[in-house]
């Protein structure tokens, strides 16, 4: 038996592999740093987190039958996810992420190798529709095919979708069904990719805003990092959260933990601006982890930040 109220997130898994040099980057050298190997993918960040605040969070992705897939499962499910329904590519190759970073955690450049999230088709997703449609929100990512989100799409009937568009490259897919999603988090470079409005100073996004709008969208939570988020909903409510004080250590995963908090205060009769606060409130807990996933995320340890951290501007 299921439990009533769950939350599903359709998406992809990576194996990251991250570099980070001890000090500034020289091109064309190797460079002295450390090298890590953590569980990624934005789909399976998102269920991950979703997991650590307490809500019971079903993912549904592919791996290959490899070494890194089965510890891919295994490390989700040991966060909390449960994990049974994922896929099991025979012959497949787990997807990987490689990314390195500067002295100061910005990510410079990554690669991404994801060729079976191919394997999340339609066919697949019908297989589980009885059990998507229960769900009390269902999460997507854009590294799924643009059939399988048209799956999601046409499937979920009145249940809340959340998209996370999870790249400028990627994110084209869903602009023909902003009318079905329920929220999109963008960062700057993905809303100016989506709406192709120019996304310059803090006063751009009202019209971004209401491009998005006229197409559907029902909320907007734009992400536009140092500056803070900007939120709007179809029904008129806006405004800015300023970003909070935090002590960077790897930008990875931020995002992703911030979609998971505005997953799981869905449903919880929070206004949407209490809902961002709460979102960032688990992005600067990623943020200040060395892990993609901070393992100290609560929603408990998320109250006390959002409660005490300061603002920046
Ligand atoms: N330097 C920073 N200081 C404080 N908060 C930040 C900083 N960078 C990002 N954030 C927070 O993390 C969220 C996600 O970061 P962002 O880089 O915009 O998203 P993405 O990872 O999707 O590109 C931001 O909306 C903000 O709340
Ligand atoms: O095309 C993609 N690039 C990157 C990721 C994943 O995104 C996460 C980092 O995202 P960000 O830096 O936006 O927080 C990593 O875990 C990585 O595996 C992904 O799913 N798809």
């Amino acid at each position: 038996m299921l439990e009533e109220n769950y939350i599903v997130t359709i998406g992809s898994a990576n194996m990251d592999v991250a570099g980070y040099s001890h000090g500034q980057l020289n091109y064309a050298d190797s460079n002295p740093g450390k090298i890590k190997f953590t569980p990624g993918g934005v789909g399976r960040n998102i269920a991950h987190n979703i997991a650590l605040l307490g809500k019971s969070s079903w993912l549904l992705t592919a791996v290959g039958d490899d070494f890194y897939g089965q510890s891919l499962l295994m490390q989700t499910a040991s966060a909390g996810v449960q994990v049974d329904k994922c896929l099991t590519v025979p012959d497949g190759s787990t997807s990987s992420y490689l990314s390195l970073l500067d002295n100061t955690g910005e990510m410079l450049v990554a690669i991404n190798d994801m060729a079976i999230s191919e394997s999340i088709t339609p066919g697949f997703l019908a297989q589980h529709a009885e059990f998507i449609r229960r769900a009390s929100v269902v999460v997507v990512d854009c590294n799924l095919s643009a059939m399988a989100l048209a799956w999601v799409m046409e499937n979920c009937g009145d249940i809340p979708v959340f998209v996370d568009p999870v790249s400028a490259w990627k994110c084209s897919k869903i602009r023909d069904w902003l009318g079905r999603i329920h929220t999109l988090k963008p960062n700057r470079i993905e809303a100016e990719t989506l709406s192709g409005i120019a996304l310059v100073s803090r006063d751009d996004v009202v019209p971004v805003a209401a491009w998005f709008h006229q197409q559907g969208l029902k909320r907007l939570v734009l992400s536009m990092g140092g500056d803070g988020v900007y939120f709007s909903d179809i029904n008129g409510e806006q405004g800015w959260s300023a970003p909070l004080k935090t002590q960077v250590m790897n930008v990875t995963g931020a995002g992703d933990a911030m979609m998971a908090g505005l997953a799981v205060c869905w449903g919880d009769a929070l206004s949407l601006q209490e809902s961002v606060r709460f979102a960032q409130g688990c992005a600067s807990m990623a943020l200040s982890s060395e892990y993609t996933n901070n393992p100290e995320l609560s929603f408990a340890n998320v109250l006390t930040l959002v409660e005490k951290a300061e603002c920046l501007n």
